[in-house]
């Protein structure tokens, strides 16, 4: 545990004291502005809160009631055994006594699902928060910075074990103020049955016992926070080993026992050093337990010698005993101190996602669903898209992956984007969309920098297919008009999409049409191969396009595609396309040879553009490489008797041995 400031402790004795002084105040300062702000989340939850406020009230008020309840039983016990006052005395306490005890059992119960149900609340709005920033900002590269992941992870506070919410922190902090306000009313009953001193000692020497274990907990607390990304880590290996999607690879390669070493091992590197933090918070509760020793002694010893002495009444020393312990509640850490410690976590995490992206301001839900119509954002054709010395470096890197690019996108052309594998293309693809912004140079629409030309309205305009396009296990229907949800009634434009990327065809054989589940988890669902779940993708764009898009990008759209539906790809989309550019990557060299112009990318930068052809006669590296793909077609056709070049020597019946292109 950190006992000072490191700097402080360089300064000379008085400057040191200061600094300590200011460090202390600082410290109570944001105390207390935590402690607001947890209010301040019970607070946005008005009707139920006041329900428990009321609930609060009487559990605070029960301590000083009970102590009062029983000076009066013990004095009217007294009076009857001496004979001074009637049997029937003792029937008033008993029966307050018992309504105190039977109202305190009710209302505990009900305060506990009042509890639960606000701090499900909290706990849902935190995660809706959360979300709206992670939707929010127009660039998604938050997304990929691990700061952002462990800050949004633990201000939802979702995974493996979490218990302790901001909820939970939230109605705690409710809780404890009432809790202090039932300690004060037993330290008044102490004042007035026995010694203002008493009851003001018994409670500093308890609030000073509850700030050392507090103080324990913060610790504890900051250890696990600071260890989120190990947490993280260790989640991953979880969902690895006990969902779906990786379930396949972990059965076939027989990955079962070293997935769960690793999960072990993440797990106990993890949870070892919490372990640690524990053990040497436990071997220092002499401490705890020395001030709990005096405070319980003097709370019996004073008073009991007292009433020895005869200075107080028996009834008054009972009344003192019941209401010291009331005091002693403040002392433990009940529940919902350690509910703050950890939901305070969640709640600071919240405040840093604020901050960094107070100028992203989220989006309300109803504002995302009810999209406004995509009209090609007022542009009425397409727009020319250029990139002036464009930059673009991962913030985990340290070197660019696009570095200087110039490129022109002219409206209405085909342009496709060749090259390696890692030189940047789909980097590019998402700088055009705008879910990256530039590191430096300018990415223009119509002469304007993308920025100025606002970011969103160009987001409207653009659809693409990426790679690792989205599977929704939703209807086939759906999963076409989710890039138009405005347009999800347009079935006619949706059967026009399907039968144009060749999913019709799912459509008639599906259980329910247009309305078949497109996953194998659902009652009636279906799920699709990985080429029929690329034609979905490719109508969805197609759909987008239909309905106001004016820029197709397709990464790689072919990739899963059998050889028929590759060769009707061109034909039937990219050809079809009407009205708006189209941005096409592909590695397969047949798939581009037919737009109308080729740009090769490497290392960052444009090295050839131009047609098909233009780019075969100019012998570049375009041509190299079409070649080299061409010739794994022509080896096959080698004329009977030559030599094929094939291990087997297989006679291919190629008769010209002339390299052909692939069709
Ligand atoms: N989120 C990321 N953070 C850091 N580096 C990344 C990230 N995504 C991609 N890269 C790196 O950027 C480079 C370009 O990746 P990109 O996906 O743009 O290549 P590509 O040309 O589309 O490759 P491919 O042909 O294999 O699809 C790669 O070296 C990759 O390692």
């Amino acid at each position: 545990m950190s006992t000072g400031n490191p700097s402080a402790a360089r300064l000379p004795g008085p400057a040191k004291t200061t600094v300590r002084r200011t460090l202390w105040w600082t410290a109570q300062r944001s105390l207390l502005s935590d402690r607001i702000d947890l209010l301040r989340l019970s607070a946005a939850e008005r009707s139920v809160s006041a329900l428990l406020i009321l609930v609060h009230l009487w559990t605070a008020a029960v301590p000083a009631l009970t102590a009062m309840a029983t000076g009066w039983l013990v004095a009217g016990l007294t009076g009857a055994a001496t004979g001074s006052g009637a049997a029937s005395t003792v029937v008033g306490p008993l029966v307050a006594i018992s309504v105190l005890l039977v109202a305190d059992e009710v209302l505990t119960s009900v305060g506990r699902a009042l509890e639960q149900y606000t701090a499900g609340r909290i706990d849902a709005r935190m995660r809706r928060r959360v979300r709206r920033l992670a939707m929010a900002p127009s660039s998604m590269a938050h997304l990929e910075d691990p700061v952002f992941a462990d800050d949004a992870a633990r201000a939802s506070d979702v995974g493996e074990g979490r218990v302790r919410s901001p909820g939970t922190a939230a109605v705690g902090q409710l809780r404890l103020c009432f809790r202090f306000l039932g300690a004060l009313g037993s330290a008044a009953v102490i004042a007035v049955s026995f010694s203002a001193w008493l009851a003001v000692a018994l409670l500093l020497v308890c609030l000073v016992n509850r700030a050392l274990i507090r103080r324990w907990w913060v610790y504890l607390a900051e250890v696990r926070d600071k260890r989120e990304g190990m947490r993280r880590r260790a989640q991953y290996w979880s969902d690895v080993a006990s969902t779906g999607p990786a379930a396949k690879e972990v059965r076939l390669f027989g990955l079962h026992e070293w997935v769960v070493r690793r999960r072990t091992r993440e797990v106990l590197d993890w949870a070892q050093t919490i372990w640690s933090a524990r053990r040497g918070i436990l071997r220092q509760q002499g401490w705890i337990a020395l001030l709990a020793a005096v405070a319980a002694g003097s709370a019996l010893l004073l008073p009991g010698l007292a009433a020895a002495r005869g200075t107080l009444p028996v009834s008054d020393l009972m009344a003192v005993i019941v209401a010291a312990w009331g005091v002693f509640q403040i002392a433990s850490m009940g529940r919902e101190a350690f509910d703050i410690e950890y939901g305070l976590g969640a709640v600071r995490a919240m405040e840093r996602l604020n901050t960094a992206h107070r100028r992203n301001p989220a989006p309300a839900v109803t504002d995302v669903q009810r999209a406004e119509p995509v009209a090609a954002a007022a542009a009425g054709a397409p727009a020319t898209l250029s990139t002036e010395g464009l930059v673009f470096t991962y913030p985990a890197s340290r070197h660019p992956v696009i570095d200087g690019l110039d490129l022109t996108v002219r409206p209405g052309e085909v342009l496709a984007l060749v090259g390696h594998n890692g030189v940047g293309k789909t980097t590019l693809i998402k700088l055009i969309s705008g879910l990256y912004r530039p590191t430096a140079g300018r990415l223009c629409v119509d002469g304007r920098p993308l920025e100025e030309a606002g970011v969103s309205a160009w987001r409207k305009r653009v659809a693409v297919v990426f790679q690792d396009f989205n599977r929704y296990p939703l209807s086939l229907a759906d999963n076409i008009a989710l890039s138009a949800p405005e347009h999800r009634h347009d079935e006619e434009g949706i059967r026009a999409a399907a039968r144009r990327a060749g999913v019709d065809t799912l459509a008639e054989r599906g259980p329910d049409g247009y309305d078949t589940v497109l996953s194998a988890d659902r009652a009636g669902g279906t799920d699709l191969s990985g080429g029929q779940w690329q034609r979905v993708a490719i109508a969805r764009a197609v759909f987008a396009v239909e309905h106001g898009r004016d820029l197709l990008v397709l990464d790689e759209p072919t990739a899963h595609l059998d050889v028929h539906a590759e060769a009707r790809f061109y034909r039937q989309v990219v050809a079809e396309v009407t009205g708006a550019t189209v941005v096409l990557i592909s590695h397969r060299l047949s798939t581009v040879r037919q737009a109308d112009r080729i740009a090769l990318l490497e290392a960052g930068r444009v090295t050839e553009q131009g047609t098909h052809r233009q780019l075969l006669d100019a012998g570049g590296e375009y041509a190299r490489l079409f070649e080299l793909q061409a010739a794994r077609f022509t080896d096959i056709r080698q004329p009977a008797g030559r030599d094929t070049g094939h291990p087997t020597g297989r006679d291919t019946g190629h008769r010209s041995g002339r390299k052909e292109a692939p069709r």
